[in-house]
Parts: C-alpha cells; structure tokens; sequence
C-alpha cells in the first residue's frame, strides 16, 4: 500500500514541480544526513476520521463557506501531528523553504502587485521529498483521494445541489500544496481570498484545505486564522495541535493574525506550521458563481476596509 502511494504519488507531482525547483535543494537532498524512514501514518484510521468529518464538513462549507474541526487533534493525533512538524523541520533543514510572496490587486486598476511576507517561508512538497517527509506526503496522498469524492457524495445526499448552489465537482486528479512556516515575532498573513481571480487567470481552486502542525501551541501564541464569513462575523481560529481548517478558495476572506507577538523571532519552538492544500473544481461554473451567498462578500470585506 505504501509502496504503490508512493510511486503513484510522485509521479503525479514531480512533473509540476519540476520548474521550481532549485538545484541547491537537489544537492542538499542528495547529501542529506537524514535516514529515510517509512511512513508511520495509520491510513485506515485517517480515512475513517475523514468520513466522519465528511458530512459536518460539506454542511458547514454550503451554510458557512468554512469548516474547523471542534478539536486540535480531531482528525489525526498529537504524536503524528508531532511527527509531521519534525518531517517539516527536516525539509527546512535541507534549504527547502523560500520566502514566501503574494500578489495584491489593485482595486480601481486592477493592477497585480507581487510584494513578500515577511517572516514567512514556504515550500511545495511533492513526491521526491518522501524520503525525508513520507507522512507528510502519505497525508497529501490519502487526503486528495479520499476527501474530495466524499464532499461530493455528501453534498449530493444531503440534496444541497440546487439553483444557488453549485455541485462542488471537487477534483480528484490534481491540487497545489504548500508547507509554511510563519516566526514568532508577529509575523501575519495580510486579509486575503485565495482565488480572488479565478478564471480570469486560468485559477480554478476551490477548496483550502489547511492542517495545523502545533502540538505544543499554548493560548497567547497567537497565530490565529481570521475568517470573515459575513461582512460583521469574524472566527479567529488557533492554529494549535492538528487542527484541520476547509473554506472555498474563491469567496472567503482571511487573514493570519500575528504569531507569537512577545516571542523572540528566533524561538523555533514558537514557528507556526501549517501545511495547505487547494482542490480545484472540475465544475467551473462553481467558481465566483454570482447566484452564491457567499458572491459578494469579498468585494462587500475589501471595500468596508478600504473606506
Ligand atoms: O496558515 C494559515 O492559517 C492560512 C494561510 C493562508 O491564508 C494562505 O496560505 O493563503
Ligand atoms: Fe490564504
């Protein structure tokens, strides 16, 4: 089973990554001092953890346009998730991480701006990395061929398919990841939508799907994911434990608040992780489908902050 998620798996992912790749990281990985080890990962019980979820989570995205699972360690449990955090400190090690950027568009203009996000690097994961992070990818693995057909299964159960409401038609055969690290010091993601173009530029995520890697984090670490789900509700939820976060990549504004405010920059115990996935939709009429509720709140959030 692992074996053949693995081939499987980096075939599918090398080919993109191929282009950003950057040959220093080649080289480090070949010299790497890391064992390469075997997945600890317990599939089955992530599986059934996800079913579980699955249902709450396609509600939640039709009513609320996001989920968090109720618990830190609903879905997968403190020792992996500790696990993963240090299969990610191993990637950063082996000089993986860049510096992260963004763009911003220009709202009169419509300008796209790339700036930097201080304090906050990033890398892709993908299959070449398995021999350092194996459960890092086992759980991009399992989750892509798992979750994406049981949201749609269970939004077309639950009958939430109608005029306003697009079949989710999420994809099973593609998605970007990424794997962050934000310092303590206050480092912050500014507000945001994912997707905010859409079409316009050939952008056809749908769903982020992000999972927290903070088994130690305590209140007052900050960090906190900002979710604004109507122009006056906004949901700070902490990045702790292995706390699973979905929302629509196209429509839902956020923002990360700042990390460990009173923390030294370079108290590593205190580096927020969070590795993200962005499904895309096979149904592009779900993508800024004006019929939505949630059509409008982007440009109603922006312009409010704007004035
Ligand atoms: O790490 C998070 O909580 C959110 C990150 C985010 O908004 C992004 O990567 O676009
Ligand atoms: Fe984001």
């Amino acid at each position: 089973m692992f074996q053949a998620t693995r081939s499987i798996f980096s075939q599918g992912l090398t080919k993109n990554h191929a282009c950003v790749q950057n040959k220093t990281s080649i080289l480090t990985r070949c010299f790497s001092s890391i064992e390469p080890r075997e997945p600890v990962l317990n599939v089955e019980q992530f599986q059934q953890a996800l079913l579980k979820h699955a249902p709450l989570i396609s509600k939640s995205l039709v009513t609320q346009g996001f989920y968090a699972t109720p618990e830190p360690f609903s879905v997968l449990s403190k020792e992996m998730i500790t696990v993963m955090r240090e299969q990610s400190i191993n990637l950063r090690n082996e000089g993986r991480y860049e510096q992260s950027w963004s763009e911003k568009i220009d709202a009169v203009t419509g300008k796209v701006t790339r700036f930097d996000k201080q304090g906050v690097f990033a890398c892709e994961p993908d299959g070449q990395d398995y021999d350092t992070a194996p459960d890092l990818i086992l759980y991009m693995s399992v989750l892509l061929q798992t979750l994406p057909e049981l949201l749609n299964v269970c939004q077309e159960r639950a009958g939430d398919v109608n005029d306003d409401i697009e079949a989710f038609g999420l994809s099973m055969s593609s998605f970007n990841a990424k794997l962050a690290v934000t310092s303590p010091g206050g480092s912050v993601y500014p507000l945001h939508i994912d997707n905010p173009q859409g079409l316009q530029a050939n952008d056809i995520r749908k769903l982020t799907c992000i999972i927290y890697l903070n088994p130690d984090y305590e209140t007052g670490d900050g960090g906190e994911l900002r979710i604004v789900s109507a122009v006056d509700e906004k949901i700070d939820i902490p990045p702790d434990g292995g706390r699973m976060v979905l929302f629509w990549s196209d429509e839902i504004p956020h923002e990360v608040l700042p990390t460990a405010p009173n923390a030294d920059a370079g108290d590593s115990s205190k580096d927020r992780y969070a590795l993200t996935l962005w499904i895309p939709t096979d149904n592009y009429q779900a993508i800024h489908n004006p019929r939505s509720k949630f059509s409008v709140l982007g440009d109603e959030v922006f312009s409010k902050n704007n004035s």
